[in-house]
């Protein structure tokens, strides 16, 4: 019998996903125990709205301390959560399959963006979504929320905002897909880099643990979400920056599309890029992601852009 401690966020969605992959997981190692370790992090405790917060990864140092301090064994994000660098001391040990990493809208009434009212409330603390919904609909107002996926919810049926945008892949696992009225196609509404996606980590140390965990690892995810990230790496990009990065890989061909905004006034650069890639090319998917951030360093919106 083998004993490990999984360290986690104490959300529902965060011990939902925990939840989900520690099951798999002991289906593929029958004579595994994982106990739960609950942790509280700074982005759990503050109320500041999350794109003006100091330190990148509100939601992650604490879970990271707790795993280098030995009080857990691994830890489970969501991947769009974490700073794209990575840890010094801290592995990658697996990236399951990604759920659904498209947008939704969530609005009183279920009335589709493009038909709500003008002066409507939108609530997101999102950079991206804020700009994208300017983009589209300069006439509608942009405020910021904050909370759970449960809490926003509630705020919108409560009347205190008339729509939010959430992750599929967050409503999903919660079991909440259904208060979605419009889900916004990946192509359109770019997401964030690596929406959807849970990023497993375990001290570099361990590599009993790391192999034991990268059963569950989903190697086209990994490829994608990799490809998502250089975009970050390669821009430098902070939680302020309004950025979206999506890769898709369709028969031997992978895509590569991002948008960068001016937050502001939704003003936007797109770059798509495509290649022939086989499953195990991930750094060339990576380079891809870097060559992306490099044209739109160079795009004309560049120098109006919130970088940090
Ligand atoms: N920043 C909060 C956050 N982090 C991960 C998810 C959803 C799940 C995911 O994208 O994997 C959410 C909520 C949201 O954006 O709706």
């Amino acid at each position: 019998m083998t004993k490990l401690r999984v360290g986690t966020r104490g959300s529902l969605l965060a011990l939902t996903q925990t939840r989900l992959f520690t099951s798999l997981l002991c289906l593929k190692h029958p004579d595994l125990q994982i106990d739960e370790v609950l942790i509280q992090t700074q982005g759990d405790i503050s109320t500041e709205p999350l794109n003006q917060a100091k330190t990148p990864g509100l939601f992650v140092s604490a879970l990271r301390d707790a795993l280098l301090s030995h009080e857990v064994d691994f830890i489970v994000h969501s991947l769009k959560d974490l700073p794209a660098q990575p840890f010094p001391g801290i592995d990658t040990a697996c990236i399951p399959l990604r759920e659904d990493s498209r947008d939704g809208f969530v609005s009183r009434g279920n009335i589709p963006l493009m038909q709500l009212p003008a002066g409507a409330v939108i609530g997101t603390s999102s950079p991206r979504r804020t700009a994208r919904i300017r983009q589209l609909r300069p006439d509608l107002t942009v405020m910021s929320i904050r909370g759970n996926i449960d809490t926003r919810i509630a705020k919108v049926e409560r009347g205190e905002f008339d729509a939010t945008l959430l992750a599929m892949a967050g409503l999903k696992r919660i079991g909440r897909a259904d208060v979605v009225c419009e889900i916004f196609d990946n192509t359109d509404f770019i997401p964030a880099a690596g929406q959807g996606a849970l990023s497993i980590e375990c001290r570099s140390e361990d590599s009993e643990i790391r192999e034991l965990l990268a059963v569950l690892n989903d190697e086209e995810t990994r490829l994608l979400v990799s490809a998502e990230r250089h975009v970050l790496v390669g821009l430098d990009a902070g939680c302020a920056t309004a950025i979206g990065a999506w890769a898709s890989l369709d028969q031997g061909t992978f895509t590569l599309r991002a948008e960068l905004s001016v937050e502001s006034t939704g003003e936007s650069q797109r770059v798509e890029l495509s290649a022939e890639l086989g499953l195990d090319e991930c750094l060339r998917a990576s380079e891809l992601g870097l060559e992306i951030a490099s044209r739109l360093k160079a795009s004309p919106i560049a120098e109006r852009v919130a970088w940090k």
